[in-house]
């Protein structure tokens, strides 16, 4: 960890179960390489990471079991240490290859530029070689135009210890908004293809499907229905991401999945016991008398943690390889400036942990501060607007103090920018907002996953949680200001800040954090946590700037005519669908850039000019 990290407070700690062959599971790191340097609970770095990993290898070969390194995407956009160099990845790059992956895939953020996608072909493709698996994404080559296979479609390995033969997949859900230069293949399509056919009977011990997928999502449940069908008694164990929440999913009672949360808060485990070795090549009565045992835990990315599980300390947890990366990264960091301020947060301001709207939100200070105040040009300052921006679009909490130049990128990675349709009646633009938000039935036409899901507008997490029962509308009911929480499942909160207003009376040795349930109870998390109330937030924010002036009497000012419709250019097809049906029928040749700069930088500027101050440092 950097140093000056605060030590993590001591917790009650579950330990972790060890089967034949086990699994540390990392996804959506987003280039939170460097670990939370404002979170001691999560302030582990990819250095301590491989340092445990090293360790725990050790650990299994003691025991004569297995351990494989799995990531499943994800790994850039969403922190300085990616997104401030250039060209993007500088360090990181080199910083991920340090770890031995055994199993490794794309995210839908590698491929949403060029850039990206080449990058991912050229340098983590060979950095991993036969590890990195593409089952159903393909590269186009800017030398001939030839669509490949980005990576090798699946591999067939036997493990070190066990000898258990692996037959491991790597998959991306159905992601149709990928950059010219890659290929996704639906997963219903790849089932069809001739090498899967010929992979699912191959015959082995253990299936291993990781994927950029979330537990929940149609992919995988396709997949293990078509795995299961030819091999009715072999383990499969999946390991995705994309939602950025703990989960844990049965399928049958020898098929499971887990993933392992965001951006390097939690390393996920994944322990399988009872494997029977397959008798040469056929489906035997011993793979039948087979009944596996899967057990997971989510460990806190502390390095409390990872000496409780390693059983050392300070003294000798790190390894010279781990102190090694550790340091590139630190070296990165100071070669980036990324602790450099941009002004001082007077607050916290949370995406989920506060109401929509209130002081405390991250949302109402987008919608009432910073959107008047960006989405301006000078040639139309006068000109009445409404603009939006998705609330996915903010990517993390603000926390009361120094906003840096990594701050910037952990709040906002993308590099959208804001566009706009000019002079469009108000009768219909002022509708957009509602159906956004889930009013009516425009969008609820389109189907789950298509590229008009409205769930695309909110968080990962957000559309993960109110894919429960309890907060199946969770977006429109907080656009209708019903507040909608959850107790439990919480995401970060830095270590020795106050209550989280709930009043709730807290165990004095309890932090709070990740409370998870899953498919296998309450007691995965390997640190026990008090829980964090989750609030949703509509898909959309909006604020109207430059109307009428409110009249002297209180009264609301007058309607325009017209507005400048004024949005994030990642909501560009929403809101010309929505348009369509308020009455205003228009395309993309009438939407125009509204500003040049992305809208990072323009909220770095923002916080410049209205956050100006050091936090008081000498
Ligand atoms: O340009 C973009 C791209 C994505 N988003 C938001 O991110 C989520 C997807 O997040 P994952 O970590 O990436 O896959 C998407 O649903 C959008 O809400 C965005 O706002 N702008």
């Amino acid at each position: 960890a950097q140093p000056g990290a605060a030590a993590p407070v001591a917790a009650p700690m579950r330990d972790l179960d060890w089967g034949q062959i086990n699994f540390l599971h990392t996804t959506d790191t987003h280039g939170w390489h460097g670990g939370h340097l404002q979170e001691p609970q999560y302030s582990a770095d990819w250095g301590d990471y491989i340092s445990f990993a090293e360790h725990m290898k050790a650990k299994a070969d003691e025991k004569g079991v297995d351990l494989l390194l799995i990531d499943t995407g994800d790994r850039i956009e969403g922190n300085g240490l990616y997104d401030a160099s250039d060209p993007k990845g500088k360090y990181t790059y080199d910083i991920v290859r340090e770890q031995p992956i055994d199993v490794l895939c794309t995210g839908n953020h590698e491929l949403y530029i060029e850039d990206s996608v080449r990058r991912e072909h050229d340098i983590t493709v060979p950095n991993f070689r036969d590890a990195y698996l593409a089952s159903n994404l393909d590269y186009i080559e800017p030398q001939t135009g030839n669509q490949i296979p980005q990576a090798r479609r699946y591999r067939k390995f036997k493990t070190k210890n066990q000898g258990l033969t692996v037959v491991a997949f790597g998959f991306l859900f159905d992601f149709d908004r990928a950059a010219n230069n890659s290929v996704v293949q639906k997963v219903e399509d790849t089932i069809k293809e001739d090498w899967f056919q010929k992979a699912i009977r191959e015959k082995p011990d253990l299936f291993v499907v990781t994927g950029h997928v979330g537990l929940r999502m149609k992919e995988f449940e396709l997949l293990f229905k078509v795995i299961r069908q030819e091999n009715w008694y072999t383990p499969i164990a999946f390991l995705g991401g994309h939602a950025h929440v703990r989960d844990f999913r049965k399928f049958d009672d020898k098929a499971y999945a887990i993933a392992s949360g965001r951006y390097m808060e939690t390393i996920g485990w994944l322990s399988v016991d009872g494997i029977k070795k397959r008798a040469k090549d056929s489906e035997t009565a011993i793979a039948a008398a087979a009944s596996p045992t899967f057990k997971r835990r989510y460990i806190d990315n502390n390095l409390y943690g990872l000496h409780h599980h390693t059983g050392l300390n300070e003294t000798t947890f790190p390894t010279e390889h781990g102190r090694n990366v550790t340091q590139m990264i630190a070296k990165g960091r100071k070669e980036l400036k990324l602790d450099q301020a941009y002004g001082c947060a007077p607050q916290d301001l949370w995406m989920n942990r506060a109401e929509f709207p209130s002081n405390a939100s991250v949302f109402t200070w987008l919608e009432e501060q910073v959107l008047p105040a960006i989405a301006t040009r000078d040639d139309r300052a006068d000109v009445p607007r409404l603009a939006i921006a998705n609330t996915g679009m903010i990517r993390f909490d603000i926390f009361k103090g120094a906003f840096t130049v990594d701050s910037t990128y952990i709040v906002s990675p993308f590099i959208s920018k804001f566009n706009y349709i000019q002079d469009v009646p108000y009768s219909a633009a002022k509708r957009v907002l509602a159906m956004l938000n889930g009013g009516g039935p425009v969008f609820s036409a389109f189907e789950a996953g298509s590229a008009l899901d409205t769930r695309y507008l909110v968080s990962p997490e957000q559309w993960a949680f109110a894919e429960r029962p309890q907060v199946a509308n969770a977006a429109a009911a907080a656009e209708a200001r019903t507040p909608v929480h959850l107790q439990g499942d919480g995401l970060q909160k830095p270590l020795g800040s106050e209550g989280d207003g709930s009043g709730s009376k807290k165990k004095p040795d309890l932090i709070t954090g990740y409370t998870t349930k899953d498919d296998l109870g309450d007691d995965g998390d390997d640190t026990e946590h008090e829980p964090i109330t989750f609030y949703a937030v509509p898909n959309c924010v909006q604020s109207e700037i430059a109307f009428p002036a409110a009249q002297q009497d209180g009264q609301g000012g007058e309607e325009p005519d017209k507005v400048d419709l004024v949005f994030v250019d990642y909501v560009q097809p929403w809101v010309l669908t929505a348009l369509k049906f308020s009455g205003g029928d228009y395309g993309t040749d009438d939407v125009a850039v509204y500003r040049n700069q992305t809208v990072t930088d323009l909220l770095a500027a923002w916080i410049t000019d209205h956050w100006a101050g050091d936090c008081g440092a000498k």
